[in-house]
């Protein structure tokens, strides 16, 4: 067998694509080993790509975690013998290939060249090129047809959902998550006009709906903080306080500031709060551009004591399970205790929230989970222990809401199978759930 050359470092030296792909494969490995946010990784390891190996990095490394379930069964039916411990990277290697050929616009030869390329970079790897190379083969040959018709999150997931939803709702969920979300944005001033100079979409509740938008920053109206991106159902709970000019209101886990951009953008005096100094310094980055005002206080909001406000939101920590079409690592990265632990953070922020409201003042609560624990039981037990705080039910029509976003309780309650589409680039939307409550 052929000695391996030694592993190409320098992204000049590389194939076209190569160095694209061998980071897509590190940062999808690196995120299933430390569970950390893959946007950041992929900063971490492609600053030294071009930004179109960059991008391309960024959609094959997006894609494999987003059909990770189907191709990880995929390889269990075509590989019985599996693949040593030893040569994990083999298999991910594969997997990234595997997603290239399936679902994104790369002729199949350069995904099989490319991959096996890669898997004969290491000395640990090169004696599985030939295996590499028949698997892709393979799979480029029959195509989807041999994909296993098998969710794309893990069991216990999509078990949770089939509890909360049924079981219809449950599979169509989980369908949903498995599709690239569009970009949703968020103007700071008439959207009516916004979105025409976009050629975007109006949504009901008044949020901008773009497809195939590319690079955002090079959108017009970027550089004039003219608008912000933000899921048409992360904007909701913000408007659900029905901000306005002489309002005094508190955003108590604020940062990187999409809600406090609302509240701030109809005039409300708004006081931002998070315990992150990293992502106040983005809040406070964010509101530069969009030429808006907050003061902005660094603190745990389990402890803050300040107010009282005439509102407060409390966009609380969780497991975003809602937001797995864009951030599709979170399918992998959370695990049961996860929820129980945020669940009880979730309960102390709510305690001290309520000690920040005014007599008569709104407290609304949300998060971006489809998880029961952090949305409709956490206010549940929350107004079994606060008699003092009651629900203000959301009313169909209201901030554009449909009837079918709202649940029995009058709780906002979005999923990814709503807002459906003829053309499924425009369909979903995050799952969202977010309380009004009022006090005394
Ligand atoms: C869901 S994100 C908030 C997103 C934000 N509301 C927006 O719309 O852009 C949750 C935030 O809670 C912050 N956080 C977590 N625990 C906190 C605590 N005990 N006190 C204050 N902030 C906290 C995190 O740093 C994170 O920025």
């Amino acid at each position: 067998m052929k000695e391996p050359r030694p592993p190409a470092r320098s992204p000049a030296a590389d194939a076209p694509g190569l160095a694209a792909r061998r980071a897509a494969a590190d940062a999808v490995q690196s995120v299933m080993e430390t569970g950390h946010p893959l946007e950041e990784t992929l900063e971490r390891l492609t600053r030294e790509l071009d930004e179109r190996d960059r991008a391309l990095a960024r959609m094959i490394a997006a894609t494999t975690l987003r059909k990770q379930g189907s191709l990880r069964a995929l390889l269990r039916t075509l590989m019985e013998r599996g693949i040593p411990e030893k040569a994990r990277r083999v298999e991910m290697l594969i997997l990234v290939g595997a997603a290239q050929i399936l679902f994104m616009d790369v002729p199949d030869h350069a995904a099989v060249g490319t991959t096996v390329t890669l898997v004969g970079e290491q000395a640990s790897t090169a004696g599985f090129k030939g295996l590499a190379n028949a698997v892709l083969r393979r799979i480029a040959r029959e195509g989807k047809a041999i994909l296993p018709d098998v969710a794309d999150q893990p069991e216990w997931m999509v078990e949770g959902w089939t509890a909360a939803y049924g079981p219809a709702a449950g599979e169509a969920i989980s369908r949903a998550l498995a599709h690239e979300a569009p970009l949703d944005l968020t103007a700071r001033e008439n959207p009516e006009i916004l979105a025409e100079k976009l050629g975007g979409r109006l949504l009901p509740t008044g949020s901008i709906r773009l497809v195939e938008a590319g690079n955002v920053t090079a959108l017009a109206g970027f550089e004039a903080g003219e608008w912000w991106v933000q899921d048409a159902a992360a904007a909701l709970p913000a408007r659900l306080l029905h901000p306005a000019a002489g309002m005094t209101l508190a955003d108590l886990c604020a940062a990187p500031g999409g809600k406090t951009a609302q509240l701030a953008a109809a005039g409300a005096r708004v006081v931002a709060v998070d315990r992150s100094a990293p992502r106040l310094r983005r809040l406070k980055a964010n509101l530069a551009r969009l030429n808006l005002t907050a003061e902005v206080i660094e603190a745990d909001a389990t402890r803050l004591k300040a107010g009282p406000y005439d509102g407060v939101l409390l966009d609380a920590p969780c497991s975003a399970t809602g937001t797995i079409r864009r951030h599709p690592e979170v399918a992998w990265t959370k695990a049961p205790a996860d929820i129980v632990s945020l669940a009880s953070l979730q309960a102390r922020l709510l305690a001290n929230a309520a000690e920040l409201v005014k007599p008569g003042g709104v407290l609304v609560y949300s998060t971006c989970s489809l998880e029961p624990e952090e949305g409709e039981r956490q206010i549940a037990a929350f107004l079994a222990r606060r008699p003092d705080f009651s629900r203000e039910p959301v009313t169909p029509g209201e901030c554009g809401i449909p009837a079918e976003w709202i649940n029995a309780a009058g709780e906002v309650r979005t999923l990814p199978t709503h807002l459906p589409d003829e053309d499924p680039r425009y369909a979903g939307l995050d799952g969202f759930f977010a309380a009004r409550l009022r006090k005394g």
